[in-house]
């Protein structure tokens, strides 16, 4: 079996990582891991339950550390929307893989994202995330070796258009 880098998607809340990420992995026929998935398994705690009893800072230790659990070969890994903002994660990534970062506008996020309850800095006031979306894309767009605008496209079609930039690597 030939086996490949690591495909990272990153990109902000509701960008599709994990919808794509399990339709990537069908497609490549590789490994798959959701950081978010494996520290609720871990803690045995949903994301909202961490960051209610035990804070933001916790629930970051928890995720960079299941970061560098992850195999350095063979997967494909859906992120969650904050892991760009501690440095040492980003370089683990560059490291070992590809980073491909599913851009989306704030307003199609706010589309998708409308009922949602399950994202803790999603449920805040619509300044506020303003905020933390403009702060990000810069860091998204700064360590991303790929990109792919998903605002018009099935998770389907992007996960296809991932696999079309990776075949041409
Ligand atoms: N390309 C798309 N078209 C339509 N809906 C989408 C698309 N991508 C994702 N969605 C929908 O948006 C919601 C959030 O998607 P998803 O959970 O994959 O985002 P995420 O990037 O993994 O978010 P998080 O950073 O919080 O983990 C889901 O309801 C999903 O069905
Ligand atoms: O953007 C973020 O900071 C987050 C995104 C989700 O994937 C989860 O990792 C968590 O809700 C925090
Ligand atoms: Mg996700």
């Amino acid at each position: 079996m030939i086996k490949m880098k690591n495909i990272y998607l990153i990109g902000f809340m509701g960008s599709g990582k994990s919808s794509v990420g399990k339709s990537l992995c069908i497609l490549l026929d590789c490994d798959y891991v959701d950081t978010d998935t494996v520290v609720e398994e871990k803690n045995n705690k949903t994301i909202v339950d961490i960051f209610a009893s035990e804070g933001e800072n916790a629930f970051r230790i928890y995720e960079s550390k299941v970061l560098r659990e992850v195999p350095f070969e063979n997967c494909v890994v859906s992120t969650g929307g904050g892991i760009i903002e501690n440095e040492k994660n980003v370089e683990q990534m560059k490291n070992t893989g590809i980073i491909v970062y599913l851009e989306t506008s704030f307003s199609k996020i706010d589309e998708r994202l409308k009922m949602d309850l399950s994202r803790p800095l999603w449920n805040q006031n619509k300044q506020k995330k303003k905020e933390l979306f403009e702060k990000r894309i810069d860091l998204y767009r700064s360590c991303a070796n790929v990109t792919v605008k998903t605002d018009d496209k099935s998770y389907h079609d992007v996960a296809a258009e991932v696999v079309s930039y990776i075949v041409g690597e």
